[in-house]
């Protein structure tokens, strides 16, 4: 353990380059599938206040006392069946995304951009990313949360993460965030390809179902903006796709607990498309930069077989943007896009880009 009291570098380097980090985060794993590391897991993410608020004292007491003795066994069951023999789904496809925006970065800013990458729960942490940063002399910081849409107990908790290291760094670096990418021209144009892609090779079903993972709805009626956001993205990629009414839908998956969570759910749409005649759909999770347990159990296994039961018959769930290549550009595109001014870029390759991806996004807006 690091004793000082703030964490500073002595022994600078006066003539080493200065880069520029981007701290790449989403959520993280647990560290094996064992019911022991999902407990570890399980009890450092619900402890976080900005993801169960309410009362301390009653909380602490259900999650010892009752939650982390019956749901670890569950949960580690269910992380067994998506397991791959690169870890958790969901951390080994942010490294391949960390790589592969290397890669692209590199390929344009000449080395001066460090990528890292921090996972809010579980390792490699945000403490460690940032200490990946702050080691490679990135003096601004980029973080970039793989949340498409804000809502405190995501984005707003990475922010509280990275605050809590750097509340112990000496030397502070310049620092950004990104808040919400769901409706960026070219995340939407990214997706509605996928979805079409997925259309060339399968033909499209009879519905579309656009779903999101749900927080309480006491938190939508205390302001966090995170429903109106998915529901502006998904009227975007339905929009992009030329859907009729009728012919898609949005709704919340993944609720936890008794209480009200945004609604329509995912599992009750689907049953009462299949008992309404509907015979086909397909399902694709635009708040997901990757692939999780929530897609592939939740949406890919446990979600078919509610739909198959009610009456359906063809069930298809449309995989994450991942690291394709599209997604990885695009993200690229969004580094550049947010560093705007600052030295790393100025004059690159990427600040062009950067400028053509404004005028883009200025067409779009001024379109509408
Ligand atoms: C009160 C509980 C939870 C809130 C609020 C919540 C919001 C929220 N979560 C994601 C993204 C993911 N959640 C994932 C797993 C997961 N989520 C919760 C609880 C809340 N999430 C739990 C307990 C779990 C663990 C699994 C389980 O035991 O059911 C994942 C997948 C992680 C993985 O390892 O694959 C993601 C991703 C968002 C986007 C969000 C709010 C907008
Ligand atoms: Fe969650
Ligand atoms: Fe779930």
């Amino acid at each position: 353990m690091d004793t000082r009291l703030f964490v500073g570098t002595p022994d600078y380097d006066h003539a080493a380059a200065e880069r520029l980090g981007v701290l790449l985060v989403n959520l993280g794993s647990p560290a094996s599938p064992e019911v022991g590391a999902v407990r570890r897991y399980l009890a450092e993410f619900l402890s976080d206040r900005r993801v169960v608020e309410g009362p301390r004292l009653p909380w602490l007491l259900l999650l010892h006392g009752v939650i982390l003795r019956r749901r670890p066994g569950r949960s580690a069951r269910l992380y067994r069946s998506i397991w791959t023999e690169a870890g958790a789904p969901l951390l080994a496809i942010a490294r391949r995304q960390a790589e592969g925006l290397q890669r692209l970065l590199d390929q344009r800013v000449k080395g001066s951009v460090q990528v890292a990458l921090g996972m809010r729960y579980g390792e490699p942490s945000i403490a460690q990313g940032l200490e990946t940063l702050r080691l490679a002399n990135a003096r601004r910081i980029l973080i970039l949360p793989l949340y498409p849409q804000y809502s405190a107990t995501t984005i707003g908790t990475v922010f509280d993460a990275a605050a809590q290291t750097l509340m112990r760094w000496r030397w502070l670096p310049e620092l950004r965030l990104v808040n919400g990418y769901g409706d960026e021209p070219v995340y939407i144009a990214t997706l509605a390809d996928k979805i079409r892609a997925h259309w060339s090779a399968h033909g499209q079903a009879e519905r579309l179902l656009l779903s999101f993972h749900g927080i309480p709805q006491r938190y939508f009626d205390q302001g966090d903006p995170y429903f109106c956001q998915c529901h502006k993205t998904a009227r975007l990629l339905a929009e992009a796709l030329g859907l009729a009414e009728g012919h898609w839908a949005l709704a919340f998956q993944s609720r936890l607990g008794k209480g009200e969570w945004l609604r329509p759910y995912t599992d009750a749409v689907l049953s009462d498309w299949a008992r309404a005649g509907v015979k086909s759909v397909q399902i694709a999770a635009p708040g997901f930069a990757a692939d999780c347990l929530e897609t592939l159990e939740e949406l890919a296994v446990e979600n078919r077989e509610r739909f198959i039961a009610a009456g359906g018959e063809r069930y298809e769930y449309i995989p994450c943007l991942n690291d394709d290549p599209a997604h990885l550009e695009m993200l690229a595109r969004l580094v550049v896009r947010h560093c705007s001014g600052w030295p790393e870029l100025t004059g690159t390759a990427l600040d062009a880009v950067g400028l053509e991806a404004r005028a883009q996004r200025a067409r779009a807006l001024g379109g509408r």
